[in-house]
């Protein structure tokens, strides 16, 4: 087996038509691995095949063709291998609202067949902060509880990839926090391989070593994290000046400034033309007096719309 978690060969999905909808192609023939024991980032603007991504490797979707495996299993030969060895968080809230937490996970762990004496019910509902509402209907759980549920729900058959359909849409912070720390301590403590999907670049940025873009269908790019950003030739210097500046400040060529609304002049300039001590050379050759001085690097942001907005939908 190679140490690929996934591997992905041609995988194309089209949906067929359906009333006045005309047929859709989803996936356009991707290609993609995932590597053991990496927290790997699915990034994407809304509709470009994320979600189909997902439940295609779920087994939620059945895809048109191409070549799935899980943990070594191809899909279409060892389907039930393939399965037992991903677990997901989907993004809906679709729970049984007269399940009690308790119950739920107990169901989900007979759906795959986990004996009772090798479930692990209680040290789930522990880890996920629900041992307090075992007993509570689904239907009387907080928003951010059945979110935590079906976290644990996706955990019951102890898989060795995890995925995370936005985990965080629409969750408040503590609950985010609460999230990214489980699914950190699943992934170091336990070598947990981690998909996730997320609109959140910020947080892709903090959680994932590397990354995927998908656009309209069609892999963009995959890199490493660092790797993405270093791609963005810009940086940028940030002063804070003892005084305000003069309004004319001769810069080096390509170097622009933009003045804050708190005072701080910001001077964006591409790292491989120019030296940020020639910057602040320019600047005390115009007498501007600095108190600090800061440099803010490129973020994933920037990549993602480099890549994304020339063709946007
Ligand atoms: N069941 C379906 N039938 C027909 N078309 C579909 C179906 N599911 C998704 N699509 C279409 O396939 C494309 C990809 O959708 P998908 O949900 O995979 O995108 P996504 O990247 O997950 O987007 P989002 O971030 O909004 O969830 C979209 O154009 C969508 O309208």
């Amino acid at each position: 087996m190679s140490d690929a978690a996934i591997e992905i060969e041609g995988l194309r999905k089209v949906y067929a038509a359906t009333g006045r909808e005309p047929e859709k192609e989803a996936l356009k023939g991707i290609d993609l691995e995932i590597p053991q024991g990496s927290i790997f980032g699915l990034l994407g603007p809304n509709g470009a095949g994320k979600s189909t991504l997902i439940n295609i490797l779920a087994g939620l979707v059945v895809k048109t063709s191409g070549k799935v495996r899980i943990w070594g299993f191809d899909q279409d030969v060892n389907p039930r291998q393939s399965r037992a060895a991903i677990g997901v968080m989907p993004q809906e809230l679709n729970l049984d609202p007269f399940f009690t937490p308790r119950a739920s996970l107990d169901v989900q762990a007979g759906l795959y067949g986990v004996p009772r004496r090798e479930r692990r019910t209680d040290e789930i509902l522990e880890m996920i902060g629900l041992s307090d509402k075992a007993e509570a209907y689904a239907r009387n759980l907080s928003g951010g509880m059945r979110r935590r549920l079906l976290l644990g729900k996706a955990l019951v058959h102890d898989p060795q990839i995890l995925v995370l359909d936005e985990p965080t849409a629409g969750v408040d912070i503590e609950l985010r926090q609460m999230l990214w720390k489980n699914v950190r301590r699943l992934n170091e403590e336990r070598g947990m391989t981690i998909i996730l999907t997320t609109h959140y670049l910020e947080e892709a940025e903090a959680m994932c070593d590397e990354i995927a873009i998908i656009h309209h269908g069609d892999l963009l790019v995959r890199d490493t994290t660092r790797n993405m950003i270093s791609r963005i030739d810009a940086k940028t210097l940030v002063i804070e000046p003892v005084e305000t500046p003069p309004a004319d400040i001769a810069l080096p060529d390509g170097v622009t400034l933009d003045r804050r609304a708190d005072g701080r002049l910001a001077l964006n300039y591409a790292k491989t033309k120019t030296r940020p001590g020639d910057i602040l050379a320019a600047l005390q050759e115009a007498g501007v007096v600095i108190a600090d001085v800061s440099i803010e690097e490129p973020h994933l942001e920037d990549v993602f719309l480099d890549l994304t907005r020339s063709d946007a939908a």
